[in-house]
């Protein structure tokens, strides 16, 4: 496996047009919302920090549940933020946790970063050196299942 540094295109922080000032900015707030992770049982700090259209960064960490299921993930604590604070345009999300290579989104949270974001969105997943992969929501859930498929249900018709 090459260093992280070496996955990392040239161009990707300008690529997705993003403000490179903005870019810092959500990076470090991912860095630092691992800090409010409550993770007792995996000791595994996840930070996140959503974009959203007007420049707003909305953070979210791990809570983890004696009841082991009932936990959830950085990301979707992050989403759940944000929807529940008005926000539904999103430019770009970070994710950043101590291993290197970085950790990248589950497949629960993949889901849900689906629902409220476009294919295009990048999603940018920092190592412990604050080095980061980025991906494409569409490269990271390909020929994925959203809201607009339920709008070509024939049955609606019948409603
Ligand atoms: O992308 C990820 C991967 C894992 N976790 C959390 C869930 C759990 O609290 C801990 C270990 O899986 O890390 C996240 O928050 N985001
Ligand atoms: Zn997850």
């Amino acid at each position: 496996m090459p260093p992280v540094s070496l996955l990392r295109n040239k161009d990707d922080d300008t690529k997705f047009g993003l403000d490179p000032n903005a870019l810092v900015g959500l990076k470090e707030k991912a860095v630092a919302a691992k800090d409010v992770a409550y993770c007792p049982y995996s000791y595994f700090r996840v930070g996140c920090a959503l974009l959203t259209e007007d420049g707003t960064i909305i953070v979210g960490a791990n809570v983890e549940c004696a009841s082991y299921n009932v936990g959830t993930c950085a990301e979707r604590c992050a989403l759940a933020k944000a929807v529940t604070e008005g926000y539904s345009k999103f430019k770009a999300l970070a994710v950043s946790t101590d291993i290197t290579p970085p950790a990248s989104p589950c497949g629960m949270c993949r889901q849900l970063i689906r629902e409220f974001c476009p294919l295009t969105m990048p999603i940018f997943m920092y190592d412990k050196e604050g080095s980061y992969v980025v991906k494409t929501l569409g490269e990271l859930l390909p020929m994925s299942f959203g809201p607009d498929d339920l709008k070509r249900r024939e049955a609606r018709k019948e409603l």
